[in-house]
């Protein structure tokens, strides 16, 4: 796999996306688990960020510690499924700010819409996290990715719970500078564009829509 991409295959992650792919999982645990998941996968995509030293007095002694180092970042959840993920990641970082992109997948074309756009006045001094659950063909993200751009962040990284292989081919020839991180590549894209075995339409199972 490119390396570019980054499977998480932590033990937890995986067992929680068994239940998220069950069909007869209702919507209340569905919302959990896909918190639940984009926490875990926050804490794994944030990994590299830097630290730096700070001096504090523990009730014992003074000490030197660590901090993160003045690093600025924004989520933009690409609705309405990437809602879904945000408030697991605000957990792990409660200090960034929160972006919107509305895009739908027109169900004839399988092509994006784009309906809404809301980005944080200083996108261009951050480092942004793009949260959607699902990479099918790609458009969505692709096209979400190129809005963010037009902003100049300093740098785009790209958090979805499966994708498809050709989403995945599709994300990375168009934007080979975005980091896509994923808990799963399923097998194939269905003649409707839905991923297999994938979990369904995840907006749907969020919002209760079906
Ligand atoms: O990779 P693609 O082929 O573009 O498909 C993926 C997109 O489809 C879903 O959104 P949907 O259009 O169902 O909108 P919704 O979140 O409002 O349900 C999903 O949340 C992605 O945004
Ligand atoms: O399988 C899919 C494909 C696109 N969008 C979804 O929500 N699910
Ligand atoms: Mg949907």
């Amino acid at each position: 796999m490119n390396k570019q991409v980054f499977i998480m295959d932590h033990p937890l992650i995986q067992h929680k996306l068994t239940f998220l792919r069950d069909k007869n999982t209702g919507s209340k645990e569905f919302r959990e688990l896909v918190g639940e998941i984009a926490m875990l996968m926050c804490y794994e995509a944030t990994r590299d960020l830097p630290l730096e030293e700070t001096t504090i007095e523990t009730p014992i002694s003074k000490t030197k510690t660590k901090v993160i180092a003045g690093r600025k970042l924004a989520f933009v959840p690409i609705l309405r499924a990437g809602l879904g993920m945000v408030d697991g990641v605000l957990r792990m970082v409660p200090a960034a700010k929160v972006g919107h992109i509305g895009l739908y997948r027109d169900h004839e074309t399988l092509q994006p819409v784009e309906y809404y756009s809301k980005l944080p006045l200083d996108i261009n001094e951050r480092e942004v996290i793009v949260l959607d659950p699902m990479l099918a063909t790609g458009g969505s993200g692709i096209d979400a990715v190129t809005i963010i751009k037009r902003s100049n962040p300093k740098s785009i990284r790209f958090m979805c719970i499966i994708a498809a292989p050709e989403g995945v081919k599709a994300f990375t020839a168009a934007h080979p500078d975005v980091e896509l991180y994923c808990a799963a590549v399923d097998d194939h894209l269905n003649e409707n564009g839905y991923i297999v075995p994938g979990l369904g339409d995840a907006g749907d199972r969020i919002f209760g829509t079906l």
